[in-house]
């Protein structure tokens, strides 16, 4: 036998392996399915309006996985597997609606797919105040927003509308921002002359274009989506999008990656209309108007610290119709069942006008 029968016979081997291997998961995930449907029917019997997505079980699920993970394949790989799998086990349960802000192809898309998984059924809308809108009326079920960039700071659209909403937050996702410099099937590289984006997008790519495409004009429209959807039929034109958009408008990603800052990250919230149960690693957001006087904002602040509450940010916006009077959107470590919270907010709601507890939720596991 000689070395090449032998590695063939070899990796014909490996191959039976892994077809074995395939049959036990697929009988797995079927197994698992199985199970999920039982639990659907038992949300039925308990529940008269079932709520069948249960954003603290899932958190619980994915960080299982990632503790017990071995390799060779990463704790993270393996978590984006189970969230598929998740997904699929949900959409027998209970096909899930969510709205996003679109349109196809922008980050926010990507944050609903990787927060609900790809069997989902994902609806674009044009403004935050639609995706609100969509879900107060019960025609999604979840909606999926901005909410804070870490070089642009936060969405004001997305704090401004949980002032007009009783919409609870359910979840957060991260996304890292990776900008694509993407071109279509037809475009003559050589004679790119225009560079679309959104402008967020251009402001975060601007020394890679300055070194790269210096006399090249730069046109800032609505979305990186519609920068994508753009240049599928102009043939001098390139756009920068995420890496959904490529996908979605069949683009080619002529440069990877040509954000000035690597780190770049932006979070996402979910909105919904139920609350969550603790899934044991939790953050809790507030609205809180304070009283117009001095002082106000340590009467919030020092209840917090005396009860051990880690406060992870803190935004200010105009109480509007109000002239000069402001409200304080607080994100805190933490569940707004647990005794040490429910105790600091005791101790704060005689000291301003309002607080509104907007949700509490799981910290984002991947
Ligand atoms: C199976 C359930 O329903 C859904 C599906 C889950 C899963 O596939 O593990 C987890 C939570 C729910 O979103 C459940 O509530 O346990």
């Amino acid at each position: 036998m000689n070395e090449q029968t032998m590695s063939n016979d070899e990796l014909i081997g490996l191959r039976q392996k892994i077809d074995e291997v395939d049959e036990k998961i697929q009988r797995l995930i079927n197994e698992r399915a199985g199970y999920a449907v039982q639990v659907a029917k038992a949300k039925k019997t308990q529940e008269d309006n079932p709520i069948f997505y249960r954003p603290e079980r899932e958190a619980q699920v994915l960080k299982k996985v990632m503790a017990r993970n071995e390799g060779p394949l990463p704790a993270d790989k393996m978590a984006r597997l189970f969230r598929e799998i998740m997904s699929v086990c949900l959409d027998l349960e209970a096909p899930q609606k969510i709205a996003y802000l679109g349109p196809a192809g922008t980050f926010t898309h990507m944050a609903a797919l990787k927060h609900f998984g790809k069997a989902a059924t994902t609806v674009p809308l044009s403004t935050i105040a639609d995706v609100f809108r969509e879900v107060e009326a019960g025609s999604a079920m979840y909606g999926v927003v901005p909410v804070e960039n870490s070089s642009e700071g936060v969405v004001n659209h997305t704090l401004d509308g949980f002032l007009s909403s009783d919409l609870k937050i359910i979840g957060e996702v991260e996304l890292p921002v990776h900008h694509q410099f993407l071109v279509g099937e037809h475009t003559k590289v050589g004679a790119i002359s225009k560079i679309y984006a959104h402008s967020q997008a251009l402001a975060q790519c601007r020394q890679w274009l300055d070194t790269h495409y210096p006399n090249v004009e730069r046109v800032a429209v609505s979305s990186n989506g519609e920068a994508a959807r753009r240049i599928k039929n102009e043939w001098h034109s390139a756009a920068i999008a995420g890496e959904v958009a490529a996908s979605e408008y069949n683009l080619h990603k002529l440069f990877e990656n040509i954000e000035d800052t690597p780190s770049n990250t932006t979070r996402f919230l979910i909105i919904g209309r139920e609350a969550v149960a603790p899934s044991g690693q939790d953050k809790t957001s507030i609205l809180v108007a304070a009283k117009d006087q001095a002082g106000a904002l340590i009467q919030i602040l020092q209840p917090l610290a005396k009860h051990g509450v880690s406060m992870t940010s803190i935004e200010t916006r105009p109480e509007r119709p109000n002239k000069w009077a402001y409200v304080f959107f607080i994100d805190m470590l933490g569940h707004i069942d647990d005794a040490n919270m429910q105790a600091a907010l005791a101790e704060i709601r005689p000291q301003v006008k309002d607080l509104r507890v907007l949700g509490a939720y799981p910290k984002a596991v991947i």
